[in-house]
């Protein structure tokens, strides 16, 4: 079973929903994203996706398109990411880590080469915005020999053939995107996002976790009713770009906002079964 598969089963058997925060790697500096990364762990994070900086983030809001560019401007790059994620592992075997990118920097390195670097660092698993389904399957062949977990995103638009065809392919988990549009934007439709990610548990037996425009501990308990994961980016990324100055600030302020986000989830998950 994968690191992933495995902490979603040990999340069921405790009727808790799991918190995964979102960070660009390298941002604003890159010796604060290890750090940030085991703040954010023992502040109650259950898995972590890390950004991967990449010059031209098509499905990226303002707030991540910045955090992008400052990484990009301190050099940060795919091999600096991976190297981050062995650092982490050094100390933290349990908690999943997931790359968030796009596919040119993996292209640059090469599948076979990323597949085996990412195995080999203890990376769990990629979300890769701009490779649909039915396509890349050298890509995904080589990540599933390494083991590694592929998460697909769904969309308020994705009928029912293009739900199964995703839980079809998908590992780990499926990322429902709770709005029409880019990160950080949008307003939460709760009702709307309870309606479809029932429809898509109809359809994949994999964990469903709810992204997109979920940045206060309200917004966090409302997802949380109804997915097994709440994934909150630009709210983070926000703040970490507000304490750019004074970088050895970011992991104790993050630490406590996520625990906001963490005590909100736990409250609804005591009274849901
Ligand atoms: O920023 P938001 O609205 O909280 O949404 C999460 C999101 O940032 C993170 O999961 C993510 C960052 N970049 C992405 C690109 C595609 C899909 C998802 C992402």
């Amino acid at each position: 079973m994968s690191r992933i598969a495995a902490r979603f089963e040990t999340l069921r058997e405790q009727g808790r929903t799991a918190l995964i925060p979102f960070v660009t790697a390298g941002d604003p500096a890159p010796e604060v994203t290890v750090p940030l990364m085991h703040a954010m762990v023992a502040a109650g994070a259950d898995l972590i996706e890390l950004g991967v900086p990449f010059s031209d983030p098509i499905a990226d809001g303002p707030v991540i398109q910045r955090a992008t560019e400052r990484a990009l401007a301190l050099g940060v790059s795919l091999d600096d990411v991976l190297e981050m994620v062995r650092r982490f592992r050094l100390e933290d075997q349990a908690t999943p880590v997931i790359l968030m990118g796009y596919l040119n920097p993996i292209e640059v390195m090469g599948y076979t080469d990323f597949a085996h670097a990412a195995h080999a660092v203890g990376l769990d698993g990629a979300l890769i915005v701009d490779v649909p389904p039915e396509e890349g399957h050298d890509l995904v062949a080589a990540l599933k020999s390494q083991g590694l977990d592929l998460v697909y995103l769904l969309a308020p638009t994705s009928t029912a053939a293009r739900i199964s065809r995703i839980g079809a392919v998908a590992t780990g988990f499926v990322y429902y995107v709770s709005v029409k549009g880019v990160t950080g934007s949008g307003q939460l439709d709760t009702a709307a996002v309870a309606e479809q990610v029932a429809i898509i548990k109809s359809l994949v037996s994999l964990p469903v976790g709810v992204g997109f425009g979920i940045g206060s501990p309200e917004a966090a308990a409302q997802v949380a009713k109804v997915a097994d994961a709440v994934i909150v980016g630009s709210a983070i990324v926000r703040r970490i770009e507000a304490m750019a100055a004074t970088p050895e600030h970011i992991p104790g302020a993050i630490a406590t906002f996520l625990g906001s986000l963490r005590h909100a989830i736990d409250e609804v998950d005591a009274h849901v079964t």
